[in-house]
């Protein structure tokens, strides 16, 4: 069954884990206080004030983000705060999203073969549209056709990755799934999808046995039959 769309996580696959954490989180954090003091009364920030008091009772919803935070809980009303405090950093530069110098170069290439790209991440749609809208490798959400995250359900869970394969109108056994953790990999296989861990040394990442795994996306084009990037990589 040959390969038609590829949905990729983000932090350990498309991008370091190190990006992720030294960077991103503790922009979030540093800014959550001045943020909450701006737009706390904004119908869309006292939405997700609301579904974080639903979620941790008793606690004052500042509290219980950053305790959130503090234990890289992937929450789903923290991360689309996240996403609405980085909107700040990516759009005036002092972020940009980062990518392993092999990703990009793959991702056009995917996209001029007519593969279809996704992504699925525990970063909100909005955080992961304004990482590859303003990735190290320039502007390229036009590369990708669909943005899910834990709205769509959790990363472990097979019935997300057939949520997944019906929004992109495609047999799962047509998609292949990548990311650095097995639990999500093993999800996704119970949906059908191709699976693949990406284990990269710098990430640390340790690799598992139940799936195939590669060490960058050339690797995955190789062992999955997608077309191979004409260009270098970057970085
Ligand atoms: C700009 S995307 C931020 C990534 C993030 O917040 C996160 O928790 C990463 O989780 P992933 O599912 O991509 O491993
Ligand atoms: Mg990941």
């Amino acid at each position: 069954m040959p390969v038609r769309a590829v949905v990729c996580d983000i932090e350990g696959t498309t991008s370091a884990i190190a990006f992720v954490k030294e960077t991103l989180f503790p922009f979030a954090e540093q800014a959550l206080d001045g943020f909450l003091a701006e737009h706390g009364g904004e119908p869309e920030v006292v939405a997700i004030l609301d579904e974080t008091c639903a979620l941790a009772p008793g606690q004052e919803p500042a509290e219980a983000l950053r305790g959130w935070m503090a234990r890289d809980e992937k929450v789903t009303p923290l991360k689309a705060l996240q996403g609405m405090i980085w909107r700040q950093g990516f759009e005036s530069g002092a972020l940009r999203g980062h990518l392993w110098p092999d990703v990009a170069g793959c991702l056009r290439a995917w996209a001029a073969a007519g593969i279809a790209l996704r992504i699925y991440s525990s970063g909100s749609v909005e955080a992961q549209r304004l990482l590859f809208g303003h990735s190290e490798a320039g502007d390229l959400t036009p590369l990708l056709s669909g943005f899910d995250d834990t709205r769509t359900g959790p990363k472990r869970e097979a019935a997300s990755y057939a949520a997944i394969a019906q929004a992109a109108g495609l047999p799962s056994a047509e998609m292949l799934f990548l990311s650095d953790v097995v639990e999500e990999l093993d999800a996704a296989a119970a949906a059908g999808m191709k699976a693949c861990q990406l284990v990269r040394p710098a990430d640390g990442t340790v690799a598992g046995t139940r799936h195939p795994t590669c060490a960058t996306f050339p690797e995955v084009a190789v062992r999955f039959g997608l077309p191979a990037p004409d260009e270098p990589p970057t970085g």
